[in-house]
């Protein structure tokens, strides 16, 4: 698997050797990062060169180029522009967050110009910002599968921080507002000296199978025809292991022989999750599901074959005559279609084989 900025596969990297006395690109640019988040003066100094990527009420700005999106940043001076323009203080760009920096250690932020607003002032001014940027905000539901992969990551993490920080304005333990370092990589509460950071709520996500066939499943929330791989929330004091075997028990009624991680990926709705994926095996001969109809639809095994011309097909099929809209699979960019396209390899190499 190749390393993609969505996903890190289990065996797609490895550490840089250590015999070379000059940092790399990479490992200067993290500890760039990190002086940021950790030095206030340092990142109010790095957002005058800048990047800023905005966002209005969690809606990412973008661009529409053919059947694709693109994203749209703004240096620092253009945006004090703008949000004079707006009759908006620039100090307004203190609310915005560290959400990354180039090779060249050009930091980017993300900026939400609606959230901290009055409702009335920011929808009202929602049409006219998008003409003065000459973009649009767009629901991140729609627009993250027609960004490429290093744009959708960058911007799924930039609306998790905003929201993150819009939803943590207060302590919850002296109920005091809490106070964000520059680059909002966390918050504090100078009453009860609390310190919040930003977080994600780990979600297992596993593709069962019995050695011939993988197990399918379907929300009722999911848009019509479209199955996915077993996912669950982690509980308080699980191992991933045992989340994993208590979410397939639960959801399938099924006991795992073995189970492989492959890889994970962060997952922006409908908050911020880190989807940790894995294959598993059901015990010998032990496939007969039986459905928690509370948690889902419907699940069922699916041939190779099936998932296979499954795999094929592009985005929602047509529906038949009778109505029915044939079965089909997340979109590239989710971890569950990494998963089932990694199963297909695997059985395709494996039947090859015999
Ligand atoms: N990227 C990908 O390929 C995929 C991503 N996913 C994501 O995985 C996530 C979890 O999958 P899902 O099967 O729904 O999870 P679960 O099977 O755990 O069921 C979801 C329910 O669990 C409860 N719950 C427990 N802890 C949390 C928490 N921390 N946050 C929210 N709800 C919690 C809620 O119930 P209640 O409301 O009753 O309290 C919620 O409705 C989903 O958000 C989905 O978007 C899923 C499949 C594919
Ligand atoms: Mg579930």
């Amino acid at each position: 698997m190749s390393l993609s900025s969505l996903f890190l596969g289990a065996a797609s990297w490895k550490v840089p050797q250590a015999c070379c006395k000059q940092l790399s690109t990479y490992v200067t640019k993290m500890r760039y990062l990190f002086e940021l988040k950790e030095d206030d003066e340092i990142c109010r100094k790095a957002q005058s060169s800048g990047r800023f990527y905005l966002f209005h009420s969690l809606a990412p700005l973008l661009q529409k180029s053919g059947n694709r999106y693109q994203v749209l940043p703004f240096r620092a001076s253009e945006l004090e522009r703008i949000l004079a323009k707006f009759g908006q203080d620039a100090q307004k760009i203190e609310h915005s967050v560290l959400i990354g920096c180039s090779d060249q250690h050009e930091a980017w932020f993300a900026l939400d110009l609606a959230l901290g607003n009055s409702h009335s002032s920011g929808s009202l001014q929602k049409s006219e910002m998008e003409s003065e940027l000459q973009g649009a905000f767009i629901d991140l539901r729609k627009a993250l599968f027609q960004l490429n992969e290093k744009d959708a990551s960058l911007i799924s993490t930039a609306q998790a921080l905003l929201r993150w920080h819009d939803c943590h304005q207060f302590c919850g333990k002296s109920g005091q507002p809490t106070q964000k370092n520059v680059a909002g990589s966390k918050r504090v509460c100078a009453s009860s000296k609390m310190i919040y950071y930003p977080q994600m709520s780990p979600v297992v996500i596993t593709l069962v199978s019995d050695g011939t066939r993988c197990l399918l499943a379907r929300q009722s929330s999911f848009p019509k025809g479209m199955y996915s791989a077993l996912s669950g929330f982690c509980d308080v004091g699980e191992t991933v292991e045992e989340s994993v075997r208590r979410e397939v028990a639960e959801e399938v009624g099924l006991e795992l022989d073995s189970l492989q991680y492959s890889a994970s990926q962060h997952w922006s709705f409908p908050n911020s999750s880190l989807m940790i994926a894995c294959h598993a095996a059901v015990r010998p001969g032990q496939t007969e599901i039986q459905v928690n109809l509370q948690e889902l639809e419907t699940a069922e095994w699916f041939s190779l074959e099936e998932v296979a011309a499954a795999l094929k097909k592009k985005g929602p099929p047509a529906s038949q005559q009778d109505g029915a809209i044939p079965f089909w699979l997340p979109p590239k960019m989710a971890i569950a279609h990494h998963l089932i396209q990694e199963w297909v390899q695997k059985q395709s190499s494996s039947s090859n084989l015999a």
